[in-house]
């Protein structure tokens, strides 16, 4: 029981290690990081309800998993096709266009959460 409960403990450890990895490897994950700060503050300036928060939140959490799991699947490319294979640049090319359609995600909430805000504003 003991036992099981410390392996538990442990793979929290290694997932922890596994997200400071990301975050120090990785050049784009820092770039969504700092994203999702700025994304963060405009919520806050612009005083977003509830339900723009739910959104905010669910599309950043979504875009850095799946930067995780692209930096995964590189590291494993990497790993078993170190030479040139179609295959391997395929599995590249797909996953970080996994990243890239959360990204376009995220832009496009923020348009709709921003873009009321802003024709409120231009129209006075
Ligand atoms: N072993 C390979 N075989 C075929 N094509 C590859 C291979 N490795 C990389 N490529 C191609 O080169 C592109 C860039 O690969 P790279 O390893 O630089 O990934 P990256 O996404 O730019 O990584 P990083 O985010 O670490 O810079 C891939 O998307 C893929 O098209």
């Amino acid at each position: 029981m003991l036992q099981a409960l410390w392996k538990f403990i442990c793979g929290f450890g290694y997932a922890f290690r596994g997200i400071w990895i990301l975050i120090r490897s990785q050049r784009n994950a820092q770039v969504h990081c700092l994203a999702i700060a700025v994304v963060l503050f405009f919520g806050w300036l612009l005083d977003i309800n509830t339900n723009e928060w739910l959104a905010v939140s669910l599309i950043s959490v979504v875009v850095l998993a799946l930067e995780a799991v692209n930096t995964a699947i590189e590291s494993i490319v990497d790993l078993v096709s170190p030479e040139y294979h179609p295959l391997a640049g395929r599995a590249k090319d797909v996953a970080a266009g996994a990243v890239l359609i959360a990204a376009i995600g995220a832009l496009i909430i923020a348009a709709i959460i921003v873009w009321p805000r802003l024709a409120h504003l231009i129209a006075g």
